[in-house]
């Protein structure tokens, strides 16, 4: 694999197990919680990640070759395949495999030429190449939790998102990673502020395939109260985080898409601090 791939690859997957060590986060799976999750712990989750070796390298390979998105789907689906025979079938990485893999070919894409990466914009990238056909594919798709509860609550999900250019990662997710590690340095109460950050606004279908309408509102109520309250910032922020997971596990309630959209945000802010340069592109375009 080139060195810039090599780069991207390394990147998301170092993201996925940072999001996946911290703790305490509220329903979701840690190093030593459930969460709200019976079928799965942090075990299928780390086997999940080596098993994703490779792909989001080959997400940016297909970027910088032009790929439209069905070979990026047809990578993404075997990526999901390889994931399921990981964990025993167990779906840890859905959400994650579609997000991360659009932005790892969008880095792809950006930087043909030997362009500079601007990790602010592969949203707007994302929306202007492969909008259309995500959610044509999104028609032809087969049934899912998250089709389920669009189709009954009309909510947009992980597809509508990135159509949209992942306005949600740009906008929140992203710029309250910042602020926090501006504040706390790369710590765990930066990202947690990010976290809660995102679950106070993300329509989140895995929330709402678990909690209907009235969990998705619970969830971003109490991420609310706990950023009203001074977030990380404030003291007993341990506690009070520890509280909502309590309240959430008793409603099974598990932020999946904010997980993601927080591994994602940290991806984006390695590729930043890497400074991922055309010169490594001059090296990827050779092999
Ligand atoms: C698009 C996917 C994620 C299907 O999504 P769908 O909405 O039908 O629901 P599903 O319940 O399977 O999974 C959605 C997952 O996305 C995450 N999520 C939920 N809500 C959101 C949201 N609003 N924004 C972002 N992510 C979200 C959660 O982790 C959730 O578990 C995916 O299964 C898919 O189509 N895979 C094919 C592979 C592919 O297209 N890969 C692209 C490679 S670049
Ligand atoms: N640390 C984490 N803990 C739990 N879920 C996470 C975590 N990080 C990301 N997720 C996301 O949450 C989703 C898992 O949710 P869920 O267990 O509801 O999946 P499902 O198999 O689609 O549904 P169900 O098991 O309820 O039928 C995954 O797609 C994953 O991307």
């Amino acid at each position: 694999m080139s060195t810039f791939a090599a780069h991207i690859d390394a990147a998301a997957r170092a993201s996925l197990a940072d999001e996946l060590a911290l703790s305490p986060k509220p329903g979701l799976v840690t190093p030593d919680s459930r969460g709200s999750h019976d079928d799965m712990d942090h075990r299928h989750f780390a086997a999940s990640i080596s098993a994703l070796a490779g792909y989001f390298g080959d997400c940016a390979r297909l970027g910088t070759a032009g790929a439209g998105f069905e070979a990026l789907r047809a990578r993404g689906i075997e990526a999901e395949a390889a994931m399921l025979a990981a964990t025993g079938g167990i779906n840890t990485h859905r959400g994650a495999i579609f997000t991360l893999g659009l932005l790892a070919a969008a880095a792809g894409a950006q930087t043909r030429g030997n362009r500079p990466l601007a990790v602010d914009r592969l949203g707007e990238l994302i929306a202007r190449e492969w909008s259309t056909a995500i959610l044509a594919a999104s028609r032809s798709a087969p049934p899912s939790n998250g089709a389920r509860v669009r189709a009954a609550l009309g909510l947009p999900g992980a597809r509508e998102h990135a159509a949209g250019g992942l306005p949600l990662l740009f906008d929140t997710a992203l710029p309250a990673l910042r602020h926090a590690r501006a504040a706390l340095g790369d710590t765990p109460a930066a990202s947690l502020h990010a976290l809660m950050s995102t679950v106070a606004v993300l329509p989140d279908t895995t929330l709402a395939h678990r909690g209907g309408r009235a969990g998705l509102a619970r969830a971003r109520l109490a991420a609310n109260r706990f950023l009203n309250d001074g977030s990380v910032f404030a003291p007993l922020w341990r506690e009070r985080l520890a509280e909502i997971g309590a309240d959430f596990v008793s409603h099974r309630l598990s932020p999946g898409g904010s997980a993601d959209l927080l591994a994602a945000a940290m991806m984006l802010l390695r590729l930043e601090g890497l400074g991922v340069r055309p010169a490594q592109r001059t090296e990827a375009l050779a092999s």
